[in-house]
């Protein structure tokens, strides 16, 4: 059963809830109507108890012996997520990533839509990518207001991130989506959650380098070697 509460859910959890979809999904695909947090730990090598609590936090319980109701389960991580509750984004800078952003279609699924690009090139205004127009910049601030834009995901070279975060908060934008590797100062009122590809990649190359080994000769990797996130 799921209770309706405002709930502050502790980030780690929130990370976790995607990949607990993904499973649940695959178990109503196979026609379970119930999956028990031992069959979702397992699935994703993670401790029953560590399950148990994340679903606890999205107000679900199970019922001893029989699971989680997996439909319900599903519906009350999406609420959660906000993925029941499509938000329309900008994407500020349409260069190689903010392009390929803007044509990834999976976002959908997560309640993002992607409703236009902006960038400071005129040759690239006026131009339209993945059936989406890009616009001028100074048509950022009314269009942002006009059509009730909260997010915008950042695609800008480093050098230009401060600035276009600050132009972005200005018109009202309360979630930026930050790809660039600017660390940006905090910004009253502005949610940032950066996308740190440099980290991620540091942390998959140290590991290659104590996996391969001063011999060059690769050990092989241990089939309960965790993924790691960062
Ligand atoms: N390409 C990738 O795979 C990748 C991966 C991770 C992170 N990043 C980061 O994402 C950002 C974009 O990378 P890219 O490869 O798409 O670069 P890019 O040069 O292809 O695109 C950047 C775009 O931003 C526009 N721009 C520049 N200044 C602007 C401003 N002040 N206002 C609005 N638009 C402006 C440019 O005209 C260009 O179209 C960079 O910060 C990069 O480090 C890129």
């Amino acid at each position: 059963m799921t209770e309706d509460r405002q709930i502050s859910i502790a980030l780690p959890t929130i990370r976790r809830l995607p990949m607990y979809v993904a499973v649940l999904e695959k178990a109503l695909q196979d026609g379970q109507t119930h999956a028990s947090s031992s069959q979702i730990a397992g699935a994703l090598g993670l401790e029953s108890i560590q399950v148990r609590k994340d679903l606890a936090a999205v107000g679900v319980v199970g019922q001893a012996g029989v699971g989680f109701p997996v439909g319900e389960l599903i519906v009350a991580i999406e609420k959660s997520l906000g993925w029941d509750n499509a938000s329309d984004a900008f994407v500020i800078g349409a260069g190689h990533l903010g392009t390929a952003l803007a044509g990834y279609r999976g976002f959908a699924r997560y309640g993002l839509n992607i409703v236009a690009l902006f960038d400071s090139d005129p040759a690239k205004v006026g131009q339209t990518v993945h059936g989406k127009k890009i616009l001028p910049m100074e048509k950022f601030a009314d269009l942002a207001a006009r059509l009730h834009v909260r997010i915008a995901i950042l695609t800008v070279p480093a050098e230009a991130a401060t600035e276009s975060a600050a132009l972005a908060a200005e018109a009202g934008i309360k979630a930026l989506w930050n790809f660039t590797p600017t660390k940006l100062a905090p910004i009253d009122g502005v949610i940032v959650e950066r996308v740190d590809l440099a980290a991620s990649l540091a942390v998959l190359s140290s590991r290659l380098a104590s996996l391969v080994g001063a011999s060059g000769a690769a050990r092989p990797q241990a089939a309960d070697e965790p993924e790691s996130e960062v």
